[in-house]
């Protein structure tokens, strides 16, 4: 085996199918626990990876383990394993507000851990990625786990600080793009556009206008102006916007998942 995640719901599944797509392991070097029956039936028919209940099974054979469980469960999980955990592992973590500092106090010995924050985006290749490391992680492990999250879209090594804000800027904003979809092609459908189309050109607009502001190093500003004609339908728009605080919504909004995350 070659990569091991204890918990497989929407995170770990979203990452196996990224690797998977882009062949850094085959199915068959894949092993995931879940707690229940169900998590593993739907894991063995959604990806056809190995499956166990058994969280020590998946330490025991491999060496890159990713705890993909709810935070709250970390702490259950890492007293069912810490034993099994050899200086050969390198344990991922995934979860938003569990610094290295506390990984570290629960395995409770030198364990050589990374911290992440993926996203869901991550099943289509497009995931965004922010990761840190302990001292114990050495740079060919680091160059390997890297390998990995770059098999499902873009990775930043960034220092441990700014995770938090990883987690309300991409670990989270999938759920809002998600919305901010949803509502525009609420407003097509009801000036008469069918649904199905709807979200086509309201997903294909977001994703274009993503594109630019990656591929041309424009200010988001800029690109706005650029499609405000004078006197024109866009402006109305963000009049209209800036009316109801479209902005502001997402700053606080942000703000509040920042201090959620810093405290869990
Ligand atoms: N969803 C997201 O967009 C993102 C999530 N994350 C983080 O990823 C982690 C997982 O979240 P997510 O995938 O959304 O959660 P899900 O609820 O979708 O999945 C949780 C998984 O953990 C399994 N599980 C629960 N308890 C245990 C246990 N004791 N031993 C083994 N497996 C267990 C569940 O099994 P079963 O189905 O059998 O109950 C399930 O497969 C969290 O820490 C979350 O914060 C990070 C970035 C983005
Ligand atoms: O909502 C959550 O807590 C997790 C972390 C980032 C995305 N989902």
């Amino acid at each position: 085996m070659k990569i091991g995640f204890i918990g497989c719901g929407n995170m770990a599944s979203a990452m196996i199918g990224g690797i998977l797509e882009k062949g850094i392991c085959s199915k068959q070097e894949i092993i995931v626990s879940n707690r229940t029956v169900e998590g593993n039936e739907r894991s063995k028919k959604n990806l056809g990876v190995n499956v166990t209940l058994d969280n020590c099974q998946v330490v025991r054979e491999t060496k890159t383990v990713v705890l993909a469980v709810k935070p709250q469960f970390y702490e259950e999980v890492i007293a069912q394993v810490k034993g099994l955990i050899t200086e050969k592992h390198v344990i991922i973590s995934i979860a938003p507000g569990k610094t290295l500092r506390w990984l570290e106090e629960k395995f409770g010995k030198p364990v050589k851990i990374v911290r992440t924050m993926p996203n869901t985006p991550a099943l289509v290749g497009e995931g965004m990625t922010g990761v840190c490391a302990n001292s114990y992680v050495q740079d060919i492990e680091m160059a390997g786990i890297k390998e990995i999250l770059g098999s499902f879209g873009r990775y930043e090594v960034i220092p441990e600080r700014l995770m938090d804000v990883v987690v309300s800027v991409s670990g989270s904003s999938p759920a809002y793009v998600f919305m901010f979809i949803e509502a525009m092609a609420d407003a097509a459908v009801a000036d008469g556009m069918p649904r199905a189309q709807a979200y086509e050109f309201a997903a294909q607009a977001v994703m274009g206008s993503a594109k630019m502001v990656l591929e041309t190093g424009k200010h988001p500003g800029e690109l706005k102006d650029m499609v405000c004609s004078p006197g024109g339908t866009t402006i109305e728009a963000v009049r209209q916007l800036e009316k109801g605080g479209f902005r502001s919504s997402i700053i606080e909004a942000m703000k509040a998942c920042v201090e959620v995350g810093r405290k869990m």
